[in-house]
């Protein structure tokens, strides 16, 4: 399975090109080629440059680089920029001039910055004074910053050589402009053997922080990293995946063209990073670390109120394929539906009466008689009280339910994701089962902005391919057979046996497909 598109939305990438092939321009284009876009480039600087370091930046004349950009506005609108070295304040301001046309003529596109201030070789690539520059009049265009350790502090002022003035260094930038940022660990190791990223969005109060963790990958071959992780998630952003989801898979696709690049042979020194396609396996993906575990100490955002209520390893379903699984209101559903055969089902009350505590012993009572694998949604308290067989969690829930009472009771769970960020994010939880959402529109609940459609599904389905998966909105029999061809064992279904003309017929039909 690719994540390649069949229509390829263009990315711009204005940065420097790099002789050596191995970062620059030369990265950005086959990064952008590997994920399914098409690359267009200005170029800022010719770099002499090899794998053992940069002899020479040659920066190009204000007018070289406006004539490139304008050329690719008059024709080759895009769909997201990477920016990456701007060799001096002259370019930082063209450049920034041109973003605000952009925006006034309502052409604006995400932007991602990877202010290549110094190379992994160590080379300085930027006139010191371009860092104010940077700040005053490039910051507030743009979307996502990704500096590593060192640029963080070239832009925040002071250090950033451990988790806690990492943190701190980001959070002032946080404060000041709208851009998100990940700033990238492959420099330093918080942890022995590991490399971090912080993921920060949002600002002040709402700032969210998060710790992006893999294992170190012991290689020479690391040049370009930066370039490619900053046009990996520009390309991805053009092709519609949301901030966190693009800054997760752009990670786990610099971590596999680490591991599989096997570019040791081309040059003496750090060879380029390899650009080895869609990263479809689990172990390039960056574990999300979560507040409320032990590990969150060593990082800075350890949460000791998270930590009360912090579970992971949750009992496991006597099958991971699930089957059709109705999402249903009322206790009549649930026994209608058991008559039918029907195994797994949720009881979804969203406007609890006063006799909610009944609705819930009454629909346990039909579980333990069909034996059925039934969730309660939301009511983790009655749930446990009255020996449901499992939980169904949205990602919020996770904040404010008792997962440790939840998992002590012997209660299955089951967690709502809705991208490769928040099913990385819930898989630390190792939950029952993890449900996938929305696939296609639903008239059941707004999902507008969380629809992932089937080839979404297929590619976060294959990180989990022994794994209970269920997906869920929007799916009706035309479209089961889709998701299934996904790999998922489960399709969760409202109206698709609500609202047809005849249940239990829809039931049968949904389960031959599905079963
Ligand atoms: C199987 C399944 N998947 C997803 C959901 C949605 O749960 P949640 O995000 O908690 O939203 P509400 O259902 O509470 O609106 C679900 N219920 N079941
Ligand atoms: C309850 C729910 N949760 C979703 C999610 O994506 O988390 S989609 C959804 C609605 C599913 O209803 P229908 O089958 O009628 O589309
Ligand atoms: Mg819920």
């Amino acid at each position: 399975m690719s994540g390649i598109e069949q229509i390829r939305p263009i990315v711009w990438t204005i940065a420097g090109s790099d002789s050596g092939g191995g970062a620059g321009i030369q990265a950005d284009l086959l990064t952008m080629h590997d994920l399914g876009v098409h690359g267009c480039s200005a170029i800022t600087a010719n770099t002499a440059q090899n794998t053992l370091g940069v002899p020479a930046i040659n920066v190009v004349a204000d007018g070289v680089l406006q004539s490139q950009l304008d050329a690719l506005s008059a024709d080759l609108k895009p769909s997201a920029i990477k920016i990456g070295l701007l060799a001096n304040v002259a370019q930082v301001r063209l450049v920034a001039n041109f973003l605000r046309e952009l925006e006034s003529r309502g052409e604006a596109v995400p932007v991602v910055y990877d202010p290549v201030a110094v190379a992994t070789s160590g080379a300085q690539l930027t006139e010191d004074s371009t860092g104010a520059a940077v700040m005053n009049e490039l910051l507030p265009l743009c979307d996502l910053i990704t500096p590593n350790s060192i640029e963080l502090a070239w832009l925040a002022g002071g250090v950033a050589d451990c988790a806690e003035s990492i943190l701190a260094a980001a959070r002032k930038i946080r404060d000041g402009y709208k851009s998100a940022l990940l700033v990238t660990g492959g420099h330093g190791e918080i942890e022995p053997g590991t490399t971090a990223d912080l993921l920060c969005t949002g600002s002040g109060e709402r700032i969210r922080e998060h710790w992006l963790i893999g294992k170190k990958i012991e290689t020479r071959d690391t040049h370009g990293t930066g370039c490619t992780l900053s046009s990996a998630i520009a390309a991805l952003l053009a092709l519609g995946y949301p901030l966190k989801d693009a800054c997760v898979v752009a990670n786990a696709y610099v971590r596999r063209g680490l591991r599989l690049g096997n570019t040791g042979h081309i040059g003496t020194g750090a060879g380029p990073v390899g650009h080895c396609g869609w990263p479809t396996e689990l172990r390039d993906y960056p574990e999300v670390l979560i507040a409320g575990s032990e590990r969150a100490r060593s990082y800075g955002i350890f949460d000791i109120s998270a930590a009360a209520s912090f579970a992971a390893e949750f009992a496991q379903p006597d099958t991971t394929r699930l089957g059709l699984y109705p999402v249903v209101d009322t206790v009549e559903w649930i026994e209608k539906l058991a008559e039918e055969g029907v195994r797994t089902l949720q009881l979804r009350i969203k406007h609890a009466r006063d006799d909610l505590r009944e609705q819930i012993e009454r629909a346990v009572a039909i579980g333990r008689r069909y034996d059925l694998r039934l969730f309660i949604n939301d009511h983790w308290q009655l749930a446990i009280e009255c020996g449901a067989y499992g939980v169904h969690l949205g990602q919020e829930d996770l904040h404010t339910a008792d997962l440790k009472a939840i998992q002590a009771a012997g209660l299955k769970l089951g967690i709502s994701t809705h991208g490769f960020f928040e099913l990385l994010y819930a898989w630390q939880y190792r939950p029952s089962y993890l449900a996938i959402g929305a696939i296609y529109a639903t008239t059941t609940k707004d999902m507008s902005g969380q629809l992932q459609g089937p080839q979404k599904l297929a590619l976060m389905a294959a990180l989990l391919p022994d794994y209970p998966l269920v997906a869920i909105g929007g799916i009706n029999l035309q479209r089961a057979p889709d998701v299934t061809a996904s790999g998922v064992g489960s399709i969760a279904v409202v109206t698709a046996i609500t609202d047809a003309p005849d249940y239990r017929q829809a039931v049968a039909q949904l389960r031959a497909v599905i079963e």
